[in-house]
């Protein structure tokens, strides 16, 4: 699941730093506070105490949007990265940052308009600040880059947050109930797959510090060939 240590951490030879995939994970960091203004713009004043004067559902409709575009530059950096081997160091780190930012975002947002119990967002939080401390932490062990589970549950976010940001109300009372379903299933992958990258930075240092203590022990090159 992770990089042989300490292999990638040397960007020589590899991709430039300013390549399409990094720029297009840069423009969803980008879209994050349109997002949140939109949403902001839709309460009409309600996040902040007053009440709603008007219903401006246009705004929730445009929030969504941005929200779909920036989810989709999610997919397009990756389908790039590794397409056209652009895959750098930097986008390992930030890719997952920018995806944090920008469903911590929506989370946020909706549990702020009470339409998200705060729980399923203080739980989902913990986790994604938890793993990006952890991927920081065993950087000197080599990067830690997003697993398979963890994109799984990066596009179960995704979509459970989209299905809430759209007013599907209007259309069937059940399709708010399969978005908070989604939510939840999200939420259940979000904990296991944290779990997971825990174990995973463990054997990376495990295996890190076994191969230097290989490495530093004396006439071991030669020992094998005889
Ligand atoms: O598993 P995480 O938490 O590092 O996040 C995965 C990324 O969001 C996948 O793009």
């Amino acid at each position: 699941m992770t990089d042989t240590p300490r292999e990638t951490s040397a960007q020589n030879g590899q991709a430039p730093l300013l390549n399409i995939a990094n720029i297009l994970t840069m423009v969803r960091i980008a879209l994050v506070p349109v997002f949140i203004w939109f949403l902001v713009l839709d309460s009409d004043g309600a996040l902040f105490g007053g009440s709603p004067e008007a219903d401006n559902g246009g705004w929730r409709w445009a929030a969504a949007a941005v929200f779909a575009v920036a989810v989709l530059t999610d997919k397009i950096d990756g389908d790039l990265a590794r397409a056209r081997n652009l895959v750098t160091d930097f986008g390992k780190i930030a890719d997952p940052i920018a995806d944090k930012l920008l469903i911590g975002a929506g989370l946020i947002m909706l549990s702020l308009l009470s339409e998200l119990p705060w729980w399923v967002t203080v739980v989902i939080l913990i986790r994604e600040v938890g793993v990006t401390v952890l991927r920081m932490a065993v950087i000197r062990y080599g990067v830690m880059p997003a697993s398979r589970g963890g994109k799984l549950k990066t596009v179960l976010q995704s979509a459970g947050l989209l299905l809430m940001l759209l007013p599907l109300v209007v259309i069937a009372d059940w399709l708010a109930d399969v978005a908070l379903g989604i939510m939840i299933l999200a939420l259940v992958v979000t904990v296991i797959t944290g779990v997971d990258y825990v174990l995973s930075a463990f054997k990376m240092r495990r295996r890190v510090r076994a191969a230097d203590a290989d490495a530093s022990r004396p006439g071991d090159a030669g020992d094998g060939n005889a």
